[in-house]
């Protein structure tokens, strides 16, 4: 069954015309939202979809936001200022707001006409967690508006997300721990993906391993690797390579082959290892993200363990003005 609240947001969605949607967050919380910029790319017929930045999306202020536009914005403590901001931004623009968040009192909750309030922490069901929600919204909209085929099955996928991860999370122990431990003392680690899988090597990168570890990183679009940053490329320098499910897989083929020539360092998490029986085959794509991301984090929690730097260990955020 849906999320209560998602069903209220395409309740809303559904008496009102849409022709774009703006995906608007910062740092994790936008990075979460990219498989969903994703599956609308692929399969959104009348509405176009965009992923802005939150001060961006205000300062940059697309022409075609107004009373068609569809505004979904996230922040989990619901507190991060610009996207409360672009909340109220795309109201007085006429624009329908949803959000996702943890807080349901929170500055971006009071600014938003929808909220949804997703599930948190270790012992989250996977279905009413972040990724998921969003795809329950996106698969829900286009369901509402166009009668795209795959929402039903979507739905039931997702349902069959918690078991794939409790499966990987066994699957990949000993590899996370493996990776901890040759890690630890790096001084950068690049992350590479496309596709639907490039928020989560985004977010791996300026969340985990830059906010989080205070390790050197960036996040390397497949695409890109043959237009500057293969040049970097040595024995010495480590990159996490992602193999996603989508249509883009072979740009991490690629990317990954040549690596593999002139690289040592590389890290390969490859999704058509994972077990995603339960899921629908050509949803493979879309759900293989979440999947990645989740594996991700249990490599975060061992960095950290091994380095002897908790996950919530801050200089800046939350402590000094900015
Ligand atoms: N890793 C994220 C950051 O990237 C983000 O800036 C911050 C605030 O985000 P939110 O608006 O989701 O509360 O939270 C987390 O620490």
């Amino acid at each position: 069954m849906l999320h209560p609240q998602v069903q209220q947001a395409l309740d809303a969605i559904s008496s009102r015309p849409i022709e774009n949607v703006f995906l608007v967050a910062c740092g994790g919380s936008s990075a979460l939202m990219y498989p969903s910029k994703y599956f609308l790319d692929r399969e959104a017929k009348t509405i176009a979809a965009d992923l802005y930045s939150s001060n961006e999306f205000i300062h940059r202020n697309p022409v075609r936001l107004g009373s068609k536009s569809l505004v979904i914005l996230c922040s989990h403590s619901g507190n991060t200022p610009e996207t409360a901001e672009a909340a109220k931004f795309a109201r007085s623009k006429g624009a329908l707001t949803v959000s996702l968040t943890n807080e349901p009192a929170s500055p971006l909750a009071e600014a938003s006409e929808h909220v949804i309030k997703y599930s948190y922490g270790p012992d989250a069901p996977a279905f009413e967690t972040n990724y998921s929600i969003m795809y329950q919204l996106v698969s829900g909209l286009l369901y509402v508006k166009e009668e795209n085929a795959k929402f039903h099955r979507m739905i039931h996928s997702l349902q069959g997300l918690q078991a794939a991860y409790d499966r990987a999370k066994i699957q990949f122990a000993d590899q996370a721990k493996a990776f901890a431990a040759s890690n630890k003392d790096e001084k950068v680690i690049y992350t590479m993906a496309s596709g639907a899988n490039y928020g989560v090597a985004y977010s791996f990168a300026i969340c985990i391993l830059m906010e989080m570890q205070w390790i050197h990183s960036h996040a390397i679009h497949a695409g890109e690797y043959f237009h500057g940053p293969f040049e970097i490329l040595d024995k010495t320098v480590p990159i996490i390579q992602l193999l996603g499910l989508d249509e883009t897989r072979p740009l991490e083929e690629r990317a990954l082959h040549f690596s593999r020539q002139y690289g040592e360092k590389l890290i390969v998490i490859d999704a058509k290892e994972f077990d995603l029986s339960g899921i629908d085959e050509d949803l493979k794509g879309y759900i293989s993200p979440l999947v990645l991301n989740f594996v991700l984090r249990q490599f975060a929690n061992e960095l950290a363990d091994a380095r002897n730097h908790p996950l919530s260990t801050r200089r800046y955020m939350w402590k000094v003005p900015y």
